[in-house]
């Protein structure tokens, strides 16, 4: 066995919930064999568990440093943590990151670079959080052709509907409580938004499908705007309401991606993943459909996945994106969703053809709205649609028309 780690030194950038985990668990698993040569933070002034002397504030000190062999970049600021990656990686360096911003925003050119300079970037603790995903579609499942990869990929998110729905917590206290647990993004927008959800999709789909999507071309709507109507409504429909991204081949052999607050019922694993346990649903053609389910944000989870990476690059493993020289599909986003939608009372929505656009019921307050609508078509009113304090969420044709039989007052709105 090559006895590889046991002179290996970490640099390691960022100490905060991850990277504090990280450091837990090397001190933890005996035989380890990695000795910690430098934390590099910001702010001077924050008190430590460590003393002075095991940080700097200046990147160059581990970058430069020749004798540490493997950094990791555990760090909240996304354009930062670009540089330190591309230095790194320029240099021929290993480098494992979990800042899935950083990566799906660059992922094409940290590819690139990693060709280019033999350097080594994993970053399997940037989506799940503690869920091997990223491992299990780049090497077991590196040449059999998926049909989908789909779940909860936002810890945060599925904490905050999780406590409101089970405890009735109101959207504010319970997206306190996910950042006071460390769970949340140093912006939460990125959680409750969907972004972060779409930047852990990019990555996926890159080693699921061999594309490299820009973040911008993913449907994606977010659960910022929910109220317990939406979760009252879920609720009438015997089901819950859970943020979903999904990368799903159409008939038409094509990829369609999405991130939306989804309806599932008794009968899906999604309905049983609460808190912010995350939960991967991969449909290989061949094997039939799998489910990975696991922590998906917090300190010693991340750690433990940080770690796994920092252990397998020390091994010698490195990404091969095997799906990127097959690469037989194309993104297409023209597969149609049926959806709830529900705006303030009196709102106009703008005019895309949609398709049964139902007016199932309105208070004095709110409209409630079902649909059909390409995915595309959402995509190109989105934008349009934030900050109208409109909740949309995917539902299946036989919940829309369940939702209309409830209402006797049903009324057909025709658009051009
Ligand atoms: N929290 C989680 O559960 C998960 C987080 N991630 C990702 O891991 C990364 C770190 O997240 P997390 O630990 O939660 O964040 P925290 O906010 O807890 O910690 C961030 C750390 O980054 C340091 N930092 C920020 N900017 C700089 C900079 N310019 N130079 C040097 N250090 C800097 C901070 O320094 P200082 O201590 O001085 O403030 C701090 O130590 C992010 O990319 C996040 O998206 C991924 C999976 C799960
Ligand atoms: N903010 C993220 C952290 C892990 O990726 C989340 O809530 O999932």
């Amino acid at each position: 066995m090559s006895n590889k780690q046991s002179n290996s030194r970490i640099g390691i950038f960022g100490f905060g919930c991850v990277g504090q985990g990280l450091y837990d668990v090397l001190q933890t698993i005996e035989k380890a064999g990695i000795e910690v040569a430098g934390i590099c933070v910001k702010d001077k002034e924050k008190p430590r568990s460590l003393p002075a002397s095991a940080f700097t504030y200046n990147p160059q000190d581990l970058l430069q440093d020749e004798s540490i062999t493997i950094f990791a970049e555990l760090i909240s600021d996304a354009d930062e943590a670009y540089s330190i990656v591309k230095q790194a990686l320029k240099a021929g360096k290993t480098i494992v990151s979990a800042n899935k911003k950083m990566l799906a925003s660059h992922l094409p050119e940290l590819i690139e670079l990693q060709q280019n300079y033999n350097g080594t970037l994993l970053y399997e603790a940037a989506v799940g959080g503690s869920i091997p995903i990223i491992r299990t579609l780049e090497s077991y499942y590196s040449s059999e052709p998926l049909q989908q990869v789909s779940g909860i990929l936002n810890g945060s998110s599925n904490f905050i509907l999780s406590k409101m729905e089970s405890e009735g917590l109101s959207y504010s206290l319970a997206l306190q409580q996910a950042q006071e647990l460390g769970f949340a993004e140093a912006d939460p927008t990125l959680d409750v938004g969907g972004f972060d959800s779409v930047n852990k999709l990019c990555l996926i789909t890159a080693h699921a499908f061999g594309l490299t999507i820009k973040p911008e071309q993913v449907l994606r709507f977010g659960i910022d705007t929910i109220k317990k109507e939406d979760l009252e409504f879920a609720k009438s429909m015997n089901a819950r309401i859970r943020l979903v991204a999904s990368a799903e081949v159409t008939e038409d052999n094509e990829l369609s991606l999405r991130v939306l607050p989804t309806l599932v019922t008794e009968q899906q694993e999604l309905y049983y993943v609460t808190n912010e346990t995350n939960g991967v649903t991969i449909a290989p053609v061949f094997a039939g459909e799998q489910f990975i389910k696991g922590l998906g944000a917090g300190s010693h989870p991340t750690g433990s996945a940080v770690w796994a990476d920092v252990s397998a690059a020390l091994s010698g493993y490195r990404y091969s994106y095997p799906k990127a020289a097959i690469k037989t599909i194309a993104l297409n986003q023209d597969n149609k969703i049926n959806i709830y939608l529900r705006c303030v009372a009196g709102s106009t929505l703008p005019e895309v053809n949609w398709e049964n656009l139902v007016k199932v019921q309105e208070t004095r307050e709110a409209a409630y709205f079902t649909a059909i609508i390409s995915v595309h078509k959402l995509q190109k009113i989105q934008s349009y649609l934030a900050g109208k304090q409109i909740f949309i969420a995917e539902i299946t044709a036989e919940q829309a028309t369940n939702f209309a039989l409830k209402f006797s007052e049903k009324e057909e709105v025709v658009y051009s």
